[in-house]
């Protein structure tokens, strides 16, 4: 259940008032009784960044979608700020249509819930530049990179200009090279738009260096086992990756995972 009013939530049990994103004692139990996820108790700052890090099929995915409303909890309570309709998805493939150029892909949310409005045109031409596909408009997605297409999504997912951006794994089918380049860019992105992120991944070296929160789960049914603060000077740079804390950060995050998969874990 999607709760639209953090403000009507009891005192004492609900999120705090600074929360973006409030999940409480969040279950998924799919059909021939897959039990995916939970119970999960998790809060998302305003503002914050945070990676849900987990080993394959932990119900990561399946996380993210229950926050988005794609999905509907098994049993436990979802609470978004602001009603819970200013968010932007940004799926594992870019998903976009290949018969329509990079402007109207991006332009398609808009179209979709105001069709009339005046200013989609300039919108999406600002969203177009945030990414850096200015010059890409007229494109098609056939003649665009991996990467760039990821651009486009990312900027699809911001033409709405959400509170909060849902990432599942954006950049996993990249080279290493471009999703360090996307790295820095969605950083960029989110230190100038001051975005909510909730970035899924299972990579212990990227959820170090884009979050400020780490948040790991245990294997199937998804629970969270640990949480670490990535507390280090900002704005990241590209030398925070070769720096000793940096791998600190990482080490100590890898055997939390290790552990989780182990089973060893404890909250
Ligand atoms: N619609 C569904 N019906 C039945 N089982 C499902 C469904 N969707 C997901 N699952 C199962 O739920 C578990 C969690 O899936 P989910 O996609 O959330 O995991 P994940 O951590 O995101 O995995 P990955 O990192 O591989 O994408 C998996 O075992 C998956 O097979």
């Amino acid at each position: 259940m999607i709760d639209h009013a953090i403000a009507s939530y009891p005192s004492g049990v609900g999120p705090r008032a600074g929360d973006a994103v409030s999940l409480k004692g969040v279950t998924k139990r799919y059909d021939r009784g897959v039990v995916a996820l939970g119970p999960v108790d998790f809060n998302v700052r305003k503002g914050d960044f945070v990676s849900l890090l987990g080993p394959s099929g932990c119900g990561k995915s399946t996380a993210l979608r229950i926050i988005a409303g794609l999905s509907e909890p098994t049993s436990g309570r979802v609470q978004l700020a602001g009603g819970g309709r200013s968010i932007g998805f940004v799926f594992q493939e870019p998903t976009l249509m290949p018969w329509a150029t990079v402007r109207d892909n991006v332009a398609l949310p808009l179209k979709l819930s105001r069709p009339r409005r005046a200013d989609i045109g300039d919108r999406v031409e600002v969203a177009l530049a945030r990414v850096g596909l200015a010059e890409f408009a007229a494109a098609y997605p056939r003649q665009l990179s991996g990467g760039m297409k990821m651009r486009v999504s990312l900027a699809r997912a911001l033409v709405t200009d959400p509170d909060v951006l849902l990432m599942d794994e954006p950049f996993a089918a990249l080279d290493e090279i471009t999703r360090f380049h996307l790295n820095n860019d969605l950083l960029a992105l989110w230190r100038g738009l001051r975005k909510t992120v909730i970035f899924v991944t299972h990579s212990v070296f990227e959820s170090v260096y884009l979050s400020r929160r780490v948040v790991v789960m245990t294997p199937r049914p998804g629970r969270i086992c640990a949480e670490y603060a990535i507390d280090t000077a900002e704005p990241r740079r590209e030398d925070f990756r070769t720096s000793a804390e940096y791998a600190a950060y990482c080490r100590e995050v890898s055997s939390a995972l290790s552990r989780a998969v182990a089973g060893r874990a404890r909250r």
